[in-house]
């Protein structure tokens, strides 16, 4: 089976040839397995939000190869890149930018919809996601009637809801109190193994990194 994603040498400048130039990715090799949990820590500023926006192909790089579930976007145009991202990844981001005049339930069904499923089944699937995160009975509220750990919770029920591979989560826990952080975190885990999904999760949380499958560090712009 082809890895999740492959970073191969991935290389990105900022103000390329201009006096401030910054080089904040200078050759980042990275392999996340199937069903592979990867946390990545980083100190502040030193590129891992670039970093993820590149492996989720909201971003070019400059050098390297950027491979998702064996297949290879290094160079392909925008169509394809926008269609792997639409099917093969979820992003998670610090803030859920959930839609508030929208349930909860509403949130998950409608990417499913733009993806061509169809209504009852996008149905079906939403609550079996709000279920294996504990917060089913949630399903008819909206953002603004949940608590911030329910929201986060509903917004990694959104990024899964069409069945990717693999997520892409930047601070995901980075907004809530230790304790709701840590039962976030065990949701996500609980949805990560039911579905097979591989993660690349950059935190701040050393706990949190000690408990998913490996963690990587981002520092001047290589891991190690
Ligand atoms: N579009 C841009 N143009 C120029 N410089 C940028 C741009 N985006 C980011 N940078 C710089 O590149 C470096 C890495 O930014 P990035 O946002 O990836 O860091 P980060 O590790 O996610 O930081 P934080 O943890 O603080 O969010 C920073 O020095 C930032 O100022």
């Amino acid at each position: 089976m082809s890895e999740a994603l492959l970073l191969d040498g991935v290389e990105k400048v900022y103000n390329q040839g201009q006096p401030n130039e910054i080089k904040v990715l200078r050759g980042v090799d990275l392999t996340v397995a199937p069903g592979e949990v990867v946390a990545m820590v980083a100190p502040s500023g030193a590129g891992k939000s670039t970093l993820l926006h590149i492996a989720g192909l909201l971003d070019t790089p400059d050098g390297g190869r950027v491979v998702i579930g064996g297949n290879d976007l290094t160079g392909k145009g925008d169509r394809a890149r926008t269609a792997a991202r639409r099917s093969e990844i979820g992003f998670v981001y610090q803030f859920h930018h959930l839609l508030p005049e929208f349930t909860a339930v509403e949130n998950i069904v409608l990417p499913q919809l733009a993806a061509g499923v169809a209504r009852g089944a996008a149905q079906t699937r939403a609550l079996e996601l709000l279920d294996t995160v504990g917060i089913k009975p949630r399903a008819d509220h909206r953002p603004g009637e949940l608590s911030g750990g329910e929201q986060q919770r509903v917004a990694f029920c959104r990024a899964l809801a069409n069945g990717p591979g693999l997520l892409l989560a930047d601070e995901p826990t980075g907004n809530l109190d230790p304790g709701t952080s840590d039962q976030v975190f065990e949701a996500l885990m609980t949805l990560a193994r039911a579905t097979g999904l591989s993660a690349l999760i950059a935190t701040h949380n050393l706990e949190l990194a000690a408990r998913m499958d490996r963690t990587v560090r981002l520092d001047a712009g290589v891991l190690v």
